[in-house]
């Protein structure tokens, strides 16, 4: 299948082309973690993604790159149904976590997000205590237990908190610079310091995938290259997506690279060297050289 888009349709500078639907077909060892097939999103009237077929690989990190308004962050919200929350927007099509289809009926949408977690572009902690940011989740989801009740049952559980605190903490390169002020406010943390403690609260829940919508934007260098170190030890347990701006933030931290461009299409997607150094799309070539966008 292959498509052409009308010169109105494209962002200035960019050249026509004819899209190769082998150009997004990458293939992997092992089973993709989630299968999106045939994605479609429209607000309202506005076809904004369209479709849509890419298969993530597990413990690993994929980024989503193409110039602003191409449905990045739409497709991003299209894996944990997070699209569900605005009210124009209508999702077609299929995406699987585990070979399991999310946009079936009766999914528990808490579960899933409990499973497919999100730190988005804004660090957005709660104005609550470190600790408090912490282990809000866990407790929400019932694996603390806690309060008058639970300690009149006996299961009062200060030390698994204690411990989850910590540990989150650990994970996401935090521990060392707040473990002697924990019940201190989290808005008096630092920008780079408060996206660590979101990726904590998402990663004290114990989740499977870890999406990041352009987790490091909002930051100056030094705390950027902290969240990319961070991004790549997680891959190791966890399945990170990560929607970025940056090209050499993508090309630094990602194992495979998805490029969506004009009209919402994913243009190319694989190895992030093969797609950096050697793309198929002469668009994509243009895209990553700076020729448009
Ligand atoms: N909540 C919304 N309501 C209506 N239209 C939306 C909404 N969110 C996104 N869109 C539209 O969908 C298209 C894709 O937007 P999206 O934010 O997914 O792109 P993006 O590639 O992530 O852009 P950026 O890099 O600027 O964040 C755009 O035309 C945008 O205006």
């Amino acid at each position: 299948m292959s498509t052409q888009h009308t010169e109105s349709e494209r962002t200035a500078g960019e050249s026509e082309e004819r899209i190769d639907s082998a150009w997004t077909n990458y293939e992997f060892e092992g089973d993709a973690k989630i299968s999106a097939t045939d994605v479609n999103v429209h607000y309202g009237e506005e076809h904004a993604l369209k479709n849509i077929d890419l298969d993530i690989p597990e413990k690993s990190v994929t980024a989503l790159i193409g110039p602003s308004g191409c449905g990045k962050s739409t497709f991003l919200r299209c894996l944990n149904r997070m699209n569900d929350r605005i009210k124009s927007a209508r999702v077609d099509g299929s995406v699987e976590l585990d070979g399991e289809e999310i946009y079936q009926d009766g999914v528990n949408l808490v579960e899933l997000r409990k499973r497919v977690g999100m730190v988005f572009q804004q660090p957005n902690p709660f104005p609550k205590s470190i600790r408090d940011n912490v282990s809000y989740g866990p407790r929400k989801h019932g694996d603390i237990d806690t309060g008058l009740l639970s300690r009149l049952l006996g299961r009062g559980d200060d030390e698994t908190e204690d411990e989850l605190v910590e540990r989150a903490l650990r994970q996401a390169a935090l521990w060392d610079e707040v473990s002697d002020r924990l019940d201190d406010n989290a808005l008096g943390l630092s920008g780079g310091q408060q996206q660590r403690l979101c990726i904590a609260r998402c990663l004290a829940v114990d989740p499977e995938v870890i999406l990041m919508d352009e987790p490091a934007s909002a930051l100056d260098p030094i705390a950027t290259a902290k969240i990319e170190d961070l991004i790549e030890d997680l891959a190791e347990d966890y399945t990170v997506v990560v929607v970025t701006h940056s090209m050499q933030q993508a090309a630094r931290i990602s194992d495979q690279t998805a490029v969506f461009l004009t009209g919402g299409e994913l243009v190319e997607y694989g190895d992030t060297d093969q797609i950096f150094e050697n793309p198929e799309s002469q668009r994509v070539e243009d895209y990553i050289t700076g020729k448009f966008g």
